[in-house]
């Protein structure tokens, strides 16, 4: 009987596949690197064809390593690096141009003309919850239709097909039968209007998108189609779940009633607060998203990027030469001396939410001649943490404006579900707990966007219950609980928002619950 559960996570900078058992217990699992292209400064390119080879080859040595064939899979589920946009030839499946990366800052002269007429800005944040920056894939896709030759005439012709990687993927998987997307992926093009749950005809004109290109938006969990016969285990796997990674991270972390949260460390680090039916506006710069969409029916979340996460440890690491791997970074930390408030502002590439501000450059504060290696990594893994005090700080100020009821009544709130390479550091998940006040939740399975993934697929293939059902599929690895002072800590944040005060370019004010 078919009751396995496969998820494909096509990251930034790699692609994984787990094949889940129906338990939702990983089985096998198989990993390969991407390679990044950086053509000009702040150009961020992936080769579609390298996004496509791994994915397959993943997907593949999953199913042989866990002894499996396509006919004992149930769904396959496929979640993705968000906003990366890709434009292929329809008949033949080529893309017409390398992926444009989320990190990609070419289109950043397009979004600051766009900030500068409010009554583009306030269409663009009303109807997509986002803000004109070049982290989506609007402009992205513009981009390559003005400097790819003929690629606007063959777009309106209906030649041609837009679509994040979800649906790049499902296209070349259905053997170009399919193209569609799911409603989380639509949510971070800045095309799509979040609350009607459909591509925006005002905006597709401002930014001059032919509706042709379109993918068609289905629900998170839905029949997208099967896979070719030939590709994967001798059958025809259908293909049951999509959405982003951050969202399915947040179905894989259970965050299912609304006032729960669960942040995710990787390089960056991305919080994800239900907000159930209702998309709050929020007033402190984070983003309004779409969480899922199952039955036709959308659940919102209000979502804070920080861009440097596990990047500061990659920096103490290959940058400053600190250390040789990243678990050491913790080790150092402990033996830091407590007297010594040093702080790292990580604004290596500007900072993320609630800032904004991509001018704004690193910065270490408080350094004596008794500062050593110790107190430098442990600023490090701090600086993690206090920006995430941040982006809590602003949810819980959006979430009493915007949503009293789940910012009274929701006691799970309180708790910060965590996953992503990161927290595999105890110190850094003990200083969290402390600084918030707040107990940090480790689950067991840390793939929680993959698990995510197979979760969406196992509702479709009828072997899970859906959101609203009782009992979960989340078990806990570790509690950290709050172990400091409430004084010590507010002293420390204090400082931190000190620093970066010192550190955000002119006219910023460094309270991140000031209303924008
Ligand atoms: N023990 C550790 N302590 C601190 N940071 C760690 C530890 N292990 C991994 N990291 C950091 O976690 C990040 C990798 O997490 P991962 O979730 O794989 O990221 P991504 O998906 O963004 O590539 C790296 O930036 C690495 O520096
Ligand atoms: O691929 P990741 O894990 O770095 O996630 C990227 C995000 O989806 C970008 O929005």
């Amino acid at each position: 009987m078919a009751e396995l559960l496969l998820a494909l996570d096509q990251g930034t900078t790699s692609t994984r596949a787990i094949l889940f058992g129906p338990d939702l217990l990983p089985r096998a699992a198989a990993q390969r690197a991407l390679p990044q292209h950086y053509p000009a400064p702040a150009w961020v390119e992936h080769e579609p064809e390298d996004i496509w080879s791994a994915s397959l080859a993943v997907l593949r040595e999953a199913l042989a390593r866990g002894g499996a064939g396509g006919r004992e899979v149930a769904g396959l589920g496929i979640t993705n690096q968000r906003e990366t946009a890709l434009v292929w030839d329809r008949a033949t499946g080529r893309a017409i141009h390398r992926a444009i990366v989320w990190q990609d800052r070419r289109t950043a002269g397009a979004c600051a003309r766009l900030r500068g007429d409010a009554a583009a800005s306030a269409l663009v944040a009303e109807r997509t919850g986002l803000l004109p920056d070049p982290y989506f894939s609007a402009t992205k896709l513009a981009w390559i239709l003005d400097n790819v030759a003929g690629a606007r005439a063959a777009a309106e012709r209906g030649d041609l097909c837009f679509g994040t990687v979800d649906s790049f993927l499902l296209f070349r998987l259905t053997g170009g039968r399919v193209h569609a997307t799911d409603a989380t992926n639509a949510a971070r093009t800045m095309l799509f209007d979040i609350r009607r749950g459909a591509w925006d005809e005002d905006l597709l004109r401002l930014f001059r998108i032919p509706a042709a290109l379109l993918p068609e938006v289905r629900d998170c969990a839905a029949e997208f189609g099967t896979t070719e016969p030939g590709l994967l285990g001798g059958a025809a796997v259908p293909v049951r779940g999509m959405a982003g990674d951050q969202q399915a991270a947040t179905l894989g972390q259970a965050c299912f009633a609304p006032g729960m949260v669960k942040a995710t460390y990787g390089t960056g680090c991305f919080a994800l607060l239900n907000t159930g039916s209702v998309a709050v506006a929020s007033r402190h710069r984070l983003l309004t998203t779409i969480a899922w969409q199952l039955g036709g029916r959308r659940t919102y979340a209000l979502e804070g990027a920080i861009f440097a996460a596990g990047a500061t440890v990659q920096w103490l690491r290959d940058g400053l030469g600190l250390i040789a791997e990243a678990r050491e970074a913790g080790e150092l930390a402990a033996r830091a001396d407590p007297r010594q408030a040093v702080y790292l502002v990580p604004a290596f590439t500007g900072l993320g939410a609630p800032w904004w501000d991509a001018e704004a450059r690193g910065a270490l504060f408080g350094l004596t001649r008794g500062t050593t290696r110790a107190e430098i990594a442990r600023a490090a893994l701090e600086s993690v943490a206090y920006q995430t005090a941040d982006l809590l700080a602003a949810m819980e100020a959006d979430l009493a404006a915007g949503l009293p009821d789940a910012a009274a009544s929701a006691p799970e709130r309180r708790v910060l579900r965590v996953d992503g390479g990161m927290v595999a550091s105890d110190w850094t998940m003990q200083f969290l707990a402390d600084l918030l006040g707040a107990p940090v939740d480790r689950p067991t399975v840390l793939e929680t966007t993959a698990l995510g993934a197979a979760y969406l697929a196992g509702v479709q293939a009828g072997l899970r219950a859906g959101p609203e059902a009782a009992g979960t599929h989340w078990r806990r690895d570790r509690r950290f609980l709050p172990a400091m002072a409430r004084e010590e800590a507010e002293r420390r944040l204090a400082g931190w928002r000190d620093a970066v005060r010192r550190t955000l370019t002119a006219g910023r004010a460094g309270d991140p619950t000031e209303a924008c």
